[in-house]
């Protein structure tokens, strides 16, 4: 049985909302603080299904790493060369993130390791970390030729190369670099595009040597990695659900707090304040070596907008989310330059027009992208739509339904849980009417 949620239409969102960790973050403190010497001390740790993988793989791989309460974590690390093979497959579940990050660290270990994950994630690109990680003479095989998990690794020593990525994609860039971390000599990324930044601001912090040069990154081989105190803040894209919520909700003022405001991650705010969103930044401080505010959202008149090709790394999860507050804005809104969303955890671009389209929306789909006719009166609803299991679809579906006539039901919602536990809760909080539906409606 899986878990199929509904939303009722909305009366206006107040209060305050802490969303969940930062999963990018969560991810790298637990896989730093695992290769580090000493002990690594965590707050605001994501405890999402995707995040609690990486625990369990770097477990499996004799890191100490113990939960002190709720988010707050300590690991004891083993030294970049002192990870120890796995008795066993390690199960990456839903993550791209895990998955893509480990088989870079994983392929200069001196040690046998398979990753395989979930039926979303052995579907998604393998290929475009294993073709890096074979120029540095990984052993690395895989199903289509080592395009698809499960990905067996016969660790060993690798050789230092610069890579140019044909991909925008932090994933990859970080494989490489965490690749050329137990590696001797310079690796180095280049990428086509700036994106998220954290694997190499947490390097720093850890002590590594990371030198960057516009789009080129490059990292010294067998640093000593030293244990840090990580507070981790939350999570823009999870914060992009109750701000969009508050946004197309008439009446509604509410307040997030402590959201990671890294501007590799921002691009949500640029679309959104081209759309006229008021989003108020206050409280702007820097936390454990990256920026974080509280935002403060009012309910605003969105109109439609062309939304700039060179935001989308910065925007690239929030896109489902984007494209709601665009079905309920004033215009039209196209965004193009976006293929990426097509191998994330679902094709997200074919995802958003099946669910928006049933509930009223005119949703026209691009190979690369979106064309969205708005209705700031808001759509029909009354439909069951389908998650395709992809947590950010269930979660962009589920606050359309604040602006429906009639309530939206959503299907396999289970996987909110990689990286938003209880988010149903914390909107409820806000006054967002989501409940359990005991069957599924079709
Ligand atoms: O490095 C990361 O933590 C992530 C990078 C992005 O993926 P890509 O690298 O595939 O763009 C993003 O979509 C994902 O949610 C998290
Ligand atoms: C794409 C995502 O994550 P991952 O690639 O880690 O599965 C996401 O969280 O939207």
């Amino acid at each position: 049985m899986s878990i199929t949620l509904r939303t009722l239409t909305g009366d206006s969102l107040t209060g305050e909302i802490t969303p969940a960790g930062d999963k990018s973050i969560s991810h790298r403190t637990i896989i730093l603080g695992s290769l580090a010497e000493g002990t690594t001390r965590a707050t605001g740790l994501l405890e999402g299904e995707d995040v609690l993988r990486t625990i369990g793989a770097f477990r499996a791989m004799g890191a100490e790493i113990v939960r002190q309460g709720p988010g707050q974590y300590e690991i004891t690390g083993q030294g970049v060369d002192g990870l120890k093979e796995p008795g066993d497959v390690l199960d990456m579940g839903n993550s791209g993130t895990a998955m893509r990050l480990l088989s870079g660290l994983l392929a200069s270990q001196p040690f046998y390791s398979v990753l395989t994950g979930d039926h979303s994630l052995r579907s998604r690109p393998m290929g475009r970390v294993v073709t890096p990680l074979r120029k540095m003479g990984a052993r690395i095989t895989g199903r289509d030729g080592g395009r698809l998990a499960p990905l067996t690794i016969e660790g060993g020593e690798l050789v230092p190369i610069t890579y140019e990525s044909p991909v925008a994609s932090a994933q990859v860039k970080s494989c490489v670099l965490l690749a050329g971390l137990n590696t001797a000599g310079e690796t180095t990324v280049i990428e086509p595009a700036p994106t998220r930044d954290h694997t190499e601001r947490m390097l720093t912090a850890f002590g590594a040597e990371v030198e960057r040069d516009g789009l080129k990154v490059t990292v010294d081989g067998w640093p000593e990695l030293k244990a840090q105190s990580i507070e981790v803040p939350a999570d823009i894209s999870a914060a992009a659900f109750p701000m969009v919520a508050a946004l197309i909700t008439p009446g509604s003022d509410i307040i997030i707090r402590n959201v990671g405001m890294n501007p590799t991650r921002t691009g949500i705010l640029a679309l959104l304040d081209l759309m006229g969103a008021n989003i108020e930044r206050i409280n702007e401080r820097n936390a454990g070596g990256e920026p974080v505010a509280d935002l403060h959202v009012r309910y605003s008149e969105l109109r439609g907008i062309d939304a700039p090709r060179e935001v989308a790394p910065a925007a690239i999860d929030e896109y489902p989310i984007f494209f709601v507050a665009a079905a309920l804005a004033d215009g039209v809104t196209e965004a193009r330059g976006i293929e990426e969303l097509r191998v994330k955890e679902s094709d997200r671009i074919s995802a958003m027009a099946k669910g928006l389209t049933a509930l009223g929306a005119e949703f026209t789909e691009y190979p690369d992208g979106a064309r969205i006719v708005g209705n700031p009166n808001g759509l029909k609803g009354g439909a069951t739509v389908d998650s395709d299991t992809d947590h950010r679809i269930a979660m962009s579906l589920l606050v359309a339904g604040l602006r429906c006539a009639e309530p939206v039901t959503v299907t396999r919602c289970d996987n909110i849980n990689t990286s938003f536990p209880g988010f149903a809760t914390s909107m409820g909080a806000l006054g967002m009417r989501v409940e359990e539906v005991a069957e599924p409606q079709s």
